[in-house]
């Protein structure tokens, strides 16, 4: 079974309960990872929010990970996601321990070797789509993915613009799981729409 990783966006929402909401929903349809992404929140503000998701999502025993903020994942005994902007993975392994997850952004089969070889848990790899989530990114080819893929020794995820109509087009393809922001954390009903990816996915 592919692993439904659900990424937090916070920035369309004006009440900060209507954001927890929708979190909470989402954990309750099942997913399997879930990462509170915040660009631009103090580090103190997103460990208060960080605190509040993992209360929810331990009741899940899903795994919670923190985008970029290596030193909010140590105080709070979680996983962290580092871009290419971000503390090194050996880095983050060295102050988070050798059972963290630490997820690396990986576009190239160079860095699938350098970060596998740092000591990355999994590798999120996009955009494969377009995506009005994260405007600044690049586009993974397929071919480019499919290649990640096959020298990956770790789980494989595919991010961007991954949603209800764009999930077909990975039909066949070898991969371990989808990210997905906005087609959960702005359907009109999360939990519903967690619940549908999933079904949907045993179909890839
Ligand atoms: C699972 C996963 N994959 C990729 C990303 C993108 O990370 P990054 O390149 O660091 O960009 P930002 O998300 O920090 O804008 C991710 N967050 N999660
Ligand atoms: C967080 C992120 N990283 C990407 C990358 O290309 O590395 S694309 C992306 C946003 C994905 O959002 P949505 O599911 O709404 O398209
Ligand atoms: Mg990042």
């Amino acid at each position: 079974m592919k692993t439904l990783y659900y990424i937090t966006d916070s920035t369309k929402y004006d009440a900060e309960e209507d954001f927890f909401a929708d979190v909470f929903a989402a954990l309750r349809g099942g997913v399997d990872l879930i990462q509170l992404r915040e660009k631009e929140l103090s580090d103190e503000e997103v460990y208060a929010r960080a605190l509040r998701i993992k209360k929810e999502a331990d009741k899940y025993d899903t795994p919670l990970i923190i985008d970029d903020r290596v030193d909010v994942a140590k105080k709070l005994g979680v996983g962290v996601h580092l871009g290419d902007d971000d503390m090194t993975v050996k880095e983050a392994r060295a102050i988070l321990g050798e059972n963290a997850l630490i997820g690396a952004s990986v576009k190239t089969v160079e860095r699938a070797k350098e970060a596998e070889a740092e000591g990355a848990s999994y590798f999120g790899t996009g955009a494969l789509f377009p995506t009005q989530t994260k405007v600044i990114t690049r586009h993974t080819s397929m071919d480019t993915f499919r290649a990640i893929k096959k020298c990956a020794k770790v789980p494989v995820y595919a991010i961007g613009g991954i949603n209800e109509k764009t999930l077909p087009e990975l039909k066949g393809e070898d991969f371990d799981g989808i990210c997905v922001v906005s087609a959960i954390q702005y359907a009109v009903d999360p939990e519903a729409a967690v619940k549908s990816l999933r079904a949907r996915m045993k179909d890839l």
